[in-house]
């Protein structure tokens, strides 16, 4: 059983995420494999710093700095990072599931259905809060300006799209709902 693990910018779902791995649940991560294709050696750099000139420090992709290309060019950066990006992190969740034996695993992909992947899972889980608690938590990390959280926005499923699609809705609100919810969804999946 595949629970594909989603959810807009700053909903919670990293934290969603954890709670399922506190239960045992395995999870698939896929901002971690961004990560890590853009940590040393990871295979994302070159074509990456070829597309962003000046992103590259040392062995590494510098977010920062990639953040900052991207919204220098809205119309075309940011398709044409997915295209060099996504392809890599499909090809790292293949190998993830290659001989797994496990009953439930967790997908957690903040682009899943956008990219097609909800496709691939049996069920649907989206983390969610009202809108004003979710622009004051990506804004309280200082990394991302408001006009780059509006591109994100711009560029992602709307959260009450999102919700129609879903098979659970997990409201992160506070904690202790937010584990209810995981807590109800672990028990009737496995
Ligand atoms: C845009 C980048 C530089 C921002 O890096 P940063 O460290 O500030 O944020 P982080 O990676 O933690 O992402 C935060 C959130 O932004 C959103 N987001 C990230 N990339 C994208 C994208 N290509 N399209 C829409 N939303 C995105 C997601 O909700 C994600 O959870 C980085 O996310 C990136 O390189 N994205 C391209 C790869 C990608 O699509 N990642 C999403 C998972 S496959
Ligand atoms: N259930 C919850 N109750 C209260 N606060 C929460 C809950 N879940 C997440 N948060 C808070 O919301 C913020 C964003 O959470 P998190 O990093 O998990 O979101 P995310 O959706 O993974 O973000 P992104 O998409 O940007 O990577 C954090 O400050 C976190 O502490």
């Amino acid at each position: 059983m595949i629970l594909g693990l989603t959810g807009s910018i700053g909903m919670g779902k990293s934290t969603t995420a954890q709670m399922f791995r506190d239960r045992g649940i395995a999870v698939w991560d896929a901002d971690a494999v961004v990560h890590a294709l853009y940590a040393p050696g990871g295979a994302a750099i070159a074509p990456v710093a070829a597309r962003f000139p000046g992103v590259r420090k040392g062995d590494t992709i510098d977010r920062a700095a990639l953040r900052a290309a991207i919204n220098a060019q809205p119309d075309t950066a940011l398709d044409d990072l997915n295209t060099i990006v996504h392809p890599l992190v499909a090809a790292d969740r293949a190998r993830w599931m290659r001989n797994r034996a496990d009953t439930l695993v967790v997908w957690d992909v903040p682009l899943l259905f956008e990219t097609g992947t909800a496709d691939a899972c049996d069920r649907i889980a989206v983390v969610t809060v009202d809108a004003d608690t979710q622009r004051a938590r990506i804004l309280e990390r200082g990394t991302m300006t408001p006009s780059e959280v509006d591109l994100i926005l711009s560029r992602q499923m709307p959260d009450a799209d999102k919700r129609a699609r879903a098979d659970y809705i997990i409201e992160t609100t506070d904690m202790e709902t937010a584990r209810a919810a995981v807590d109800r969804i672990v028990e009737e999946l496995t």
